[in-house]
């Protein structure tokens, strides 16, 4: 159930962008998508998100295709955060926040309670309350991606759609942003570009490679060695943590990019 692409296909300016695509996760699943620049991992967040509609295959959410549902009725089950979401209107964060509680308005206005429960929550869940007064402009990186989760809380969704959530941000702030993320009661798709960090904090991860799935499974399963080389072009040493069982991965200096992709196509 849950959210979920079954075979997708979907071309852009005559160019194929994702191809066979299917990902079923279970609800309450945090699935990292991973893949080089252009691979599709933002087209299959969009598509994921009801923003763009796929040519061939479903995104279903639980067994209804989306494309059956009013915006309005996605925008209640279905949060996201952009890579780029920001404003250049210096408002304040719990304006922000509110702006998460669109979908559940009707024609005559929402119920200013629950509104106001819904936010409170969501600030309190991203550490935010304290800075909930505070102007856009005043905030550091990872408190502005920490608002614009806490935005994508108060909208009440069942799935969360982050693209690259941790760019820009120190090592510390990107470790507590998918801290946070990883341990929502929510189904999320994050694209990611750090294979280490999607170790830590995914349950399931899917590499795209050209549009097409390449590798699907436990992080243990995917993130290997040889995955690295045949998908990134670098050769890595990729080893098991001790404590936690995940794959932790060290570049090798001399990338093998000179040679022809034996990606499958
Ligand atoms: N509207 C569009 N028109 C033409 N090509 C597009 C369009 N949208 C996406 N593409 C192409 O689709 C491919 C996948 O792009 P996408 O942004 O989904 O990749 P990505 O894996 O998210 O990349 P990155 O890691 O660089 O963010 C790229 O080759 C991109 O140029």
């Amino acid at each position: 159930m849950s959210l979920q692409a079954k075979n997708i296909q979907w071309s852009r300016g005559g160019h194929l962008v994702l191809d066979g695509i299917t990902v079923e996760p279970v609800a309450g699943e945090t699935i990292g998508l991973l893949g080089p620049n252009g691979s599709g991992k933002s087209s299959l967040l969009s598509l994921l998100a009801g923003i763009a509609t796929p040519d061939v295959g479903r995104i279903l959410l639980d067994d209804t295709d989306i494309r059956s549902l009013r915006r309005r009725q996605v925008a209640r089950r279905v949060a996201t955060v952009d890579q780029h979401a920001d404003t250049e209107v210096d408002i304040t964060v719990i304006d922000v926040v509110r702006l998460g509680r669109i979908p559940h308005r009707g024609v005559f206005g929402g119920d200013e309670a629950a509104d106001a429960r819904a936010v409170d929550r969501a600030l309190a869940h991203t550490g935010m309350a304290s800075n909930s007064h505070r102007l856009w402009h005043t905030l550091s990186g990872g408190e502005r991606q920490r608002a614009q989760i806490a935005r994508a809380l108060a909208q009440e969704p069942a799935e969360l759609l982050l693209d690259e959530p941790t760019n820009h941000l120190d090592i510390a702030h990107q470790l507590e942003i998918l801290s946070l993320v990883a341990e929502l009661p929510l189904t999320s798709y994050i694209a990611l570009h750090d294979l280490n960090l999607a170790a830590m904090f995914c349950d399931r991860v899917v590499v795209l490679a050209q549009g097409r799935i390449v590798a699907a499974g436990t992080p243990a399963e995917v993130i290997t060695e040889e995955l690295v080389e045949r998908v990134y072009r670098v050769r890595a040493t990729v080893t098991l943590d001790a404590v936690d069982g995940y794959p932790s991965v060290s570049y090798r200096p001399g990338s093998t990019r000179a040679r022809e992709s034996s990606i499958p196509g």
